[in-house]
């Protein structure tokens, strides 16, 4: 049982540089595996899920090593992938599962993938139907969910609708194109993050976007070339210190290199159309968009969030909802069902933890409304993460909110994206206004 930091005087202060990106980290090993020759990766995120990728390539028969966050691979390609002697061991990782499945796509041997208890229940037909498409099989139990075998074979290119709005569905079929023998197109629902699409191309691929930013064109059997990558700052780290900033007064605090790209950016946008005090100073890099993001202390009022916006910030809802508890009026999420089906059902837990500060919140099937207030009252002081790291970190931030103290139950599943998550906190929290 963690006790958690309760009512900073002195609010939030300093600089900060997050831990590299989730999504972009598992990209990079996986782009590291199918090209030819030596990558090296430098700010890798080191956490748990991130790991369960990187041991998984590993026993695909790809040389990695690691030192802290640095990461280096030398591959001679997917053909050289061998038969793992045992099952993939997933552990808690959507992102490693679902674009594993389509990276497995087009060898020549079949692959188990199993998971803990989280993941075993999240649902894998939304890759597996899609994949069937360009050929690929993947069998699932009949619940359509883990364990899952990939059964390597041709792949046929194709033009294949999604009908959910999900990057990792999006990744495991690109994934799979590269292997047909002609293009393929892939329509997505809703754009989603792209850091699939800028990575292949950075490492010699050919992928386009179509001005509606939903049609992705991929050409095939492209020559991938091993490359240095940076791994930006993760801005759904970065979030959590943005909004601590926001809802804890006389705070000031600088988060820096942390990735701008677009489809990540939502709850920056989401802040600011709240009233919080953000200034964006970009810094020049090749790809993905970084910048320095300085964020102070600000009042905040209600806003509506529906299924459009959602994509842009679908990991930091539990976080919108957090800021929106401390602000005037009403907030309303709708069109998110896809938080039903995360490490938790978000839309279940974020109501049931936020409520123990006394906050009135209501679930609806596809979101929630939340009635924000300047007086929160402690009704239970046992939070408890239900081992999903982000509503960990959430209620670690709205603790800061009272003076109660508190605890979080299954604290350590905060090591699944961000294992120095406390220590950092803990720093933010100890530098003073003059003394930064
Ligand atoms: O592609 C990715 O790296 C991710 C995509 C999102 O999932 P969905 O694609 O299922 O929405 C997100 O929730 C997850 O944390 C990471
Ligand atoms: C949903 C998440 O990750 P994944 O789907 O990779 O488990 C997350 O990090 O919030």
């Amino acid at each position: 049982m963690k006790t958690l930091a309760t009512a900073p005087t002195q609010g939030l202060h300093g600089k900060l540089d997050v831990p590299g990106d989730k999504s972009i980290s598992h990209r990079a090993l996986m782009l590291g595996a199918i090209a030819q020759g030596k990558t090296t990766i430098d700010h890798f995120l080191a956490g748990e899920d991130c790991l369960s990728t990187l041991e998984a390539l590993r026993a695909l028969g790809v040389e990695i090593t690691r030192t802290n966050t640095t990461v280096i691979i030398r591959s001679a390609g997917r053909s050289a992938f061998k038969k793992p002697q045992k099952p993939l061991d997933m552990g808690n990782s959507g992102t490693t599962t679902r674009l594993l499945m389509g990276l497995l796509a087009g060898t020549n041997f079949t692959t188990t993938l199993v998971g803990d208890s989280s993941l075993q229940k999240r649902p894998m037909r939304r890759v597996s139907e899609p994949l069937a498409k360009l050929g690929v099989r993947v069998e699932t139990t009949e619940q359509g969910t883990l364990p899952a075998k990939i059964y390597g074979g041709e792949v046929r290119a194709s033009t294949v609708k999604l009908n959910v709005a999900s990057a990792q569905v999006k990744s495991a079929l690109i994934f799979a194109s590269l292997m047909a023998d002609e293009p393929s197109q892939i329509i997505e629902k809703l754009p989603t993050r792209n850091h699939t699409e800028i990575m292949i191309n950075q490492f010699g691929g050919q992928i386009k976007t179509a001005a509606d930013q939903r049609t992705i064109t991929v050409q095939p059997k492209p020559k991938l070339i091993g490359q240095h990558v940076i791994v930006p700052g993760d801005m759904s780290s970065a979030a959590f210190f943005m909004v601590a900033a926001t809802i804890i007064d006389n705070s000031d605090i600088t988060l820096t290199n942390v990735n701008l790209n677009p489809t990540r950016t939502g709850i920056l946008e989401a802040l600011r159309k709240m009233g919080a005090d953000i200034t964006v100073t970009p810094v020049e890099n090749k790809g993905e968009k970084i910048g320095n993001i300085r964020i102070k202390a600000a009042k905040l009022h209600a806003i509506t969030i529906d299924a459009k916006d959602i994509p842009a910030l679908i990991d930091e809802l539990p976080l919108v909802a957090l800021a929106a508890a401390c602000a005037d009026g009403a907030t309303k999420i709708s069109g998110a069902q896809e938080l039903r089906v995360k490490e938790t059902d978000r839309i279940a837990t974020v109501a049931m933890e936020l409520r123990k500060f006394g906050i009135d919140i209501t679930e609806f099937p596809d979101g929630l409304e939340i009635v924000g207030s300047q007086e929160w009252k402690v009704v239970d002081t046992q939070l408890d993460s239900h081992k999903d790291h982000r509503l960990g970190m959430m209620l670690a931030v709205a603790a800061l909110r009272v003076r109660t103290k508190l605890t979080l139950k299954n604290a350590t599943a905060i090591a699944v994206s961000y294992p120095n998550f406390f220590e950092d906190l803990e720093l933010l929290l100890k530098n003073t206004k003059d003394g930064d």
